[in-house]
C-alpha cells in the first residue's frame, strides 16, 4: 500500500480538485474527447444533483455530481473534453492532474464510437496513468446508422479493459456502465489495461529511471508514466507535483533522477 492510499492524504488531496471528503464516496471521472457525450452521461447519471464551478486556479468549467447505485453514493466528476493528456492546454492539464493525484477510483473515458481511431490516443494514454480505466463506447446509434460494425469483444480483449457499448441520449447502456464501475471500485474485477511498448532505445532509459521514481513515489503515482514525462522534459508535471506533492519529493526527485534522465541519451 502506498502513501496515497493513505485516506487522509488522499482526501486532502482531493479536497484541492473540490471534492468532499466528508462523503468519502468512490470517485469516478468522465473523460474524452470534446462532443463525446461525457456531460449527457454526466447528467443522466447525476440528475439535478450536480454543482458546477471553476478548476481550481483555472477557468475550465468543473461539474461534479452524485448518484446512487446498489445502495453505494458515487461522487461523478465530468472533466473538460481534451485529446490529450499532455498538458498543453488548461483542460488537458485539468483532466491529467485530476487523474494524477485525485486519483479517482475508476476513470470512464468516453469514445465516440463512430471515430474510433482517433479516440483512441487518449484511451491509451490514460491506460498509462490508471489502471482502474472503462471504456465507453458511445454515439453506437450514429455507428449503426453508419454502417460501422465494432468487435467488442476484440476491442476488450486487444485493450485489457471492460468496454460498455451506449447511447448516452438515450439513456441506452448506462445500467451496464453503472454495474462496471461498481465491480471496479468494488474490486471484484481488476483491470490490467494493454499498455504502450515503445523503442528498445526508450524503453532501455525508462527501466533505467522507473526504479528510483517508484521508490520516491510509493504508490502515489504511476513510475512509468512519469518516467515518460521527465524523458520527454515535460516541466508542467513537475509544476504540478511542486502543487500537489510536499517539497522533500519533489527535491528527491530533482536530485536522483537529474543524472540519469540525462545519462539516459534520450533527451
Ligand atoms: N446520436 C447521439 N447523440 C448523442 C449521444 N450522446 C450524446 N449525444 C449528443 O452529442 C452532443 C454532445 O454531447 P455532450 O454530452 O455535450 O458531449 P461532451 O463530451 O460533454 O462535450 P464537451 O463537454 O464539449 O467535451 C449533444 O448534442 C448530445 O445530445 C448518443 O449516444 N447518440
Ligand atoms: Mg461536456
Amino acid at each position: 500500500m502506498g502513501l496515497t492510499s493513505n485516506s487522509s492524504g488522499l482526501n486532502l488531496l482531493r479536497e484541492s480538485f473540490n471534492i468532499d471528503s466528508e462523503k468519502a464516496n468512490a470517485v469516478i471521472a468522465l473523460a474524452g474527447n470534446p462532443n463525446t457525450g461525457k456531460s449527457t452521461i454526466f447528467n443522466n447519471l447525476t440528475g439535478l444533483k450536480q454543482h458546477t464551478g471553476n478548476w481550481p486556479g483555472k477557468t475550465v468549467t468543473q461539474a461534479r455530481g452524485y448518484y446512487t447505485h446498489q445502495g453505494d453514493e458515487y461522487t461523478l466528476v465530468d472533466l473538460p473534453g481534451t485529446y490529450s493528456l499532455l498538458a498543453n492546454s488548461s483542460e488537458e492539464q485539468v483532466a491529467r492532474d485530476f487523474i494524477c493525484f485525485a486519483k479517482p477510483d475508476a476513470t470512464i473515458v468516453v469514445v465516440d464510437a463512430t471515430n474510433l481511431e482517433r479516440n483512441l490516443n487518449l484511451v491509451l494514454q490514460v491506460a498509462e496513468l490508471t489502471d482502474n480505466i472503462i471504456l465507453c463506447l458511445n454515439l453506437m446509434d450514429e455507428a449503426n446508422r453508419k454502417k460501422i460494425k465494432i468487435d467488442i469483444e476484440g476491442l476488450e480483449k486487444d485493450l485489457q479493459m471492460p468496454v460498455i457499448p451506449t447511447v448516452a441520449r438515450d439513456g441506452i447502456g448506462l445500467d451496464d456502465l453503472k454495474d462496471v464501475i461498481t465491480d471496479i471500485v468494488t474490486e471484484k474485477i481488476k483491470v490490467e489495461p494493454t499498455i504502450i511498448q515503445y523503442s528498445p532505445k526508450l524503453e532501455a532509459a525508462i527501466s533505467q529511471i522507473e526504479p528510483d521514481l517508484e521508490y520516491i513515489l510509493q504508490g502515489r503515482m504511476n513510475a512509468r508514466w512519469l518516467a515518460l514525462r521527465l524523458l520527454e522534459g515535460d516541466k508542467t508535471i513537475l509544476e504540478s507535483m511542486e502543487a500537489y506533492y510536499s517539497e522533500e519529493i519533489i527535491k528527491d526527485i530533482n536530485a536522483k533522477l537529474e543524472g540519469e534522465v540525462k545519462a539516459s541519451g534520450v533527451l
